[in-house]
């Protein structure tokens, strides 16, 4: 696979009017397209304070000692901490796990965490629980978008993303990649390894909070290269207040949708202007996996745009690569629609089976 090292140039939407078709069309047409798209930061619900107390939280984890994150590790539903090369995510081409750590929080209940916190972390609970409640409120207004980019009742996808009504497979998650300088990465080699292997995400849609001079994400293009995607998009650094939200489709949206919105492969690496930088920076992101309420049956969507997709390409195969299990239009005969919860159980049992240590 080729590595054109030419950035993608993907759109840059404005979501303050969440009720507006134009603006629906035009996330549709990137979300069909890409798979990906940025979210200009003024219209999501997120001050440039907002983001830097989460990356500040984010870093204060970071920096605690092992013992500490230890008392929270990750359990088999995804919830708590993963250390330095525990996950793989793209096990048949890396020799070794990815360069990185993670700390995943599910659902909070009443600004309560509903799994051990870390005593770095226990303060500023509520904090987490604020940030991950506007991250579901941004979702809201992106999948109100897409539903009437679709031309479905406005509120389809949001009402079945509310965590008022059920527990969902919704994860916020900090990330750090220690920088190339570091003695966490001194075995990277490039061109073999990368800094989180290449996948796609399970849920409907992933937001990713990205910090200027921190490079590293790629997604694959559907010329089959591997292109970078800028922090802060087109030639403005400072048109806006924190960089923008890259916004991408997951499996079970795509699933959803019979494959017409792209869960597009993605990846972080080591750019080589970093590898060469006197000045190498650590990446730290924060992302939020926005699931469906766990029991939301994953029936076809009524859209005629949807139909019309399936009817042109004959709907996803039961082994689709992207989707697992084929589209929600095209279930056998006799057979009940998946759950949100049991797609997203099939998806994680594919990529942890390998690595998760129980
Ligand atoms: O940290 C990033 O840039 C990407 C993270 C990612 O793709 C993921 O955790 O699924
Ligand atoms: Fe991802």
């Amino acid at each position: 696979m080729s590595n054109t090292a030419v950035p993608i140039e993907l759109p840059v939407i404005d979501i303050s009017n969440p009720h507006d078709p134009a603006v629906g069309k035009a996330m549709l047409d990137a979300a069909a397209k890409y798979g990906f798209l940025y979210v200009n930061s003024k219209g999501t619900d997120f001050t440039a304070q907002d983001v830097d107390h989460a990356f500040g939280l984010s870093r204060k984890f970071f920096a605690s000692p092992v013992s500490d994150k230890e008392t929270c590790r990750i359990t088999p539903n995804n919830r708590g901490w993963s250390g330095m090369h525990t996950e793989t995510l793209d096990p048949e081409h890396q020799r070794t796990g990815d360069f990185k750590e993670a700390m995943n929080f599910g659902d909070f209940k009443n600004g309560k965490a509903q799994q051990p916190l870390p005593t770095s972390l226990t303060p500023h609970e509520s904090e987490i629980a604020d940030f991950a409640q506007l991250c579901n409120k941004t979702c809201k207004r992106i999948l109100n978008l897409l539903s009437l980019g679709l031309e479905m009742p406005e509120d389809f996808f949001a009402s079945r993303h509310d965590p008022s009504s059920g527990p969902t497979g919704s994860i916020l998650r900090f990330l750090w990649y220690p920088s190339i300088f570091s003695p966490e990465t001194a075995s990277y080699k490039h061109d073999k390894d990368v800094r989180a292997g290449a996948h796609s995400d399970y849920g409907s849609i992933t937001l990713l909070f990205q910090r200027p001079g921190q490079p590293g994400l790629e997604i694959l293009t559907p010329e089959g290269s591997w292109a970078p995607v800028p922090i802060i998009p087109g030639d403005q650094p400072d048109a806006f207040p924190f960089p923008p939200i890259l916004v991408n489709i997951g499996d079970l949206l795509s699933y959803w949708t019979d494959g017409l919105l792209k869960s597009t492969v993605h990846r972080v690496v080591f750019p080589l202007e970093e590898q060469r930088s006197p000045n190498p920076q650590d990446r730290y992101t924060v992302v939020y996996f926005c699931h469906p309420v766990d029991t939301t049956e994953l029936v076809p969507v009524p859209s005629q745009i949807v139909a019309e997709h399936r009817q042109k390409t004959g709907g996803l195969k039961g082994d689709a690569a992207v989707g697992f299990g084929g589209g929600a239009g095209s279930l056998e005969p006799g057979k009940r629609p998946l759950t949100a919860c049991e797609h997203l159980e099939s998806r994680l049992a594919a990529t942890y089976g390998f690595t998760k240590e129980a």
